[in-house]
């Protein structure tokens, strides 16, 4: 594993009224690594990706890119710095087609008559970017890339924001709980997605609740309890059972217990 993280967050606090959503939290993300954040419901995980991925931003901390401080105003800002994320709440709009949704907010458009601000959609290259993009994935189980996604099974809804994630996130790419609510087969599928995107080079932070999907495709498993990370695990030196007793305090990790 290289030495330097490409992502980290240090001292993150976050508070809704009286709630404190990230009590101190810390974060890191190297090269080229899967790394499963787990933690109980409300321990603060989406909270942390919110604050990382610019959707919210934190009362305290600092959160730096390869480096270099970044202070996002809106996913949008992190999306232009190459950190794409899948919320947990899919930002895919239903009634628009597959090759649309790809696109959502930066659509390829033809190049304009001199001084003309309204530049008319290239759709060819933008259906043949999606159409790319999916089968590199291999997604393209999907037939018609004009298929609205409401058409789609939720497996396939999930294929298509993981491949516009891994389409346009250079750096990094964050997914929050991509398998829940979907079948044995469908859930198969994403997790290929996601090892696919590792061995192209792109690390990925990984949300999940679903202990097999986190010990079978994470590198580092980031264990987050009550607004902070406890510890970060190896998958190779601990049991599933481990990791749920860290996560509800029922065990406290060597390392927790020094810091
Ligand atoms: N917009 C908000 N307004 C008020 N409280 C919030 C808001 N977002 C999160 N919280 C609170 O912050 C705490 C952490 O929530 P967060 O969603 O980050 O946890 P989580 O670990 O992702 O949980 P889960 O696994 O249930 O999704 C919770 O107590 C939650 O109720």
């Amino acid at each position: 594993m290289a030495l330097e993280p490409i992502l980290t967050a240090r001292g993150l606090v976050k508070r809704y009224g009286r709630v404190t959503a990230l009590d101190n939290a810390d974060f890191d993300l190297y090269p080229g690594e899967i790394l499963a954040v787990i933690g109980d419901n409300g321990a603060g995980k989406s909270s942390m990706i919110k604050a990382i991925s610019g959707a919210i931003t934190p009362d305290e901390g600092e959160i730096r890119l390869e480096g270099q401080p970044v202070s996002f105003r809106s996913p949008i800002d992190a999306q232009k710095a190459g950190i794409e994320t899948v919320y947990q709440n899919l930002a895919l709009s239903p009634a628009l087609s597959i090759a649309d949704n790809m696109f959502l907010g930066r659509e390829i458009r033809k190049p304009g008559v001199m001084g003309s601000v309204f530049r008319k959609l290239d759709r060819g290259a933008m259906e043949k970017f999606a159409r790319d993009k999916l089968s590199e994935l291999g997604l393209m189980t999907i037939q018609n890339i004009n298929q609205a996604v409401e058409t789609l099974s939720g497996g396939q809804r999930q294929g298509v924001a993981v491949a516009r994630a891994a389409a346009f996130g250079s750096k990094v790419i964050i997914l929050d709980e991509p398998t829940a609510a979907l079948g044995v087969k469908e859930s198969r599928r994403v997790l290929e997605l996601i090892l696919d995107v590792r061995r192209r080079g792109i690390p990925i932070v990984l949300i999940s609740h679903n202990m097999p999907h986190v010990f079978e495709v994470a590198d580092r498993i980031h264990i987050h309890r009550l607004g902070r990370r406890l510890t970060v695990i190896n998958p190779k030196d601990y049991t599933m059972s481990d990791a749920v007793a860290f996560m509800t305090g029922a065990k406290v990790p060597a390392e927790a217990v020094a810091a």
